[in-house]
């Protein structure tokens, strides 16, 4: 696996980039820190370092709030309190959403580049697509979107390949014609299962594991350096 500065993996025929959005075009994992431990507050549960959390982030808010309560409760305990956990979750997400995110070096150019190249762009994420609509807008980038899916949008989430096919058939492109990027192993093994190549950016989030041990056709250090990689 190379990892990738400037153009050397070039794609030919991409039509349209799916991109990820936690840990892929913003750091969130201040926003996660924040709300996991109001939510932790509101239990009795001592506040986890945002490292801890940011490795449990990628497979939605369940997974999320299963894992940290698996830090302190037993199984069965865990299950017990995780309807409850999640509700007050959501509602300090919801109020924290974009308050301490930034949006990576390289995304803005990266999708700049991307529209003057003719380019559909989808958002796909894990994240709740409230969340998701929200924090785009927050940011300035919702409207380099035609679809944005969140975690909830389908029955099936990264990494299976759903939302991926969605996208493939909103824009009438084969998964061929369809590039994804993402931070994660979940973008891979969707990108992979929908049969659209993909990049991994290497700053984000990947459930603590090296992402040079990833299958993606290239890890690109920016969404810029993933756009100066594509022609049509
Ligand atoms: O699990 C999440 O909420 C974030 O997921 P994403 O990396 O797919 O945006
Ligand atoms: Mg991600």
């Amino acid at each position: 696996m190379n990892t990738v500065t400037t153009a050397s993996i070039a794609l030919t025929g991409i039509k349209a980039v799916i991109i990820d959005l936690d840990g892929t075009m913003l750091d969130t994992a201040p926003d996660f820190h924040a709300a996991v431990n109001r939510m932790r507050a509101e239990f009795d549960l001592a506040p986890l370092s945002q490292q801890t959390i940011v490795d449990f982030v990628g497979k939605g808010s369940e997974n999320l709030i299963r894992k940290v309560l698996s830090v302190d409760y037993p199984p069965a305990k865990a299950e017990q309190h995780f309807e409850a956990a999640l509700d007050s979750y959501q509602r300090h997400y919801a109020v924290i959403n974009g308050n301490f995110a930034s949006v990576y070096p390289g995304v803005l150019e990266g999708l700049e580049t991307m529209r003057k190249q003719g380019l559909r762009l989808a958002c796909v994420t894990n994240k709740p697509l409230v969340f998701a609509e929200a924090l785009l807008e927050k940011v300035g980038l919702r409207d380099y979107f035609e679809v944005v899916y969140g975690g909830d949008s389908f029955p099936k989430k990264k990494p299976d390949p759903m939302p991926l096919l969605a996208v493939c058939a909103d824009f009438k492109l084969q998964p061929s014609q369809v590039l994804a990027i993402g931070d994660s192993s979940n973008d891979a093994q969707a990108a992979r299962a929908a049969g659209c190549p993909v990049f991994n950016v290497p700053y984000g989030y990947n459930h603590g594991e090296s992402i040079q041990d990833v299958d993606s056709d290239g890890i690109v250090t920016s969404l810029l350096v993933a756009a100066q990689n594509l022609s049509h």
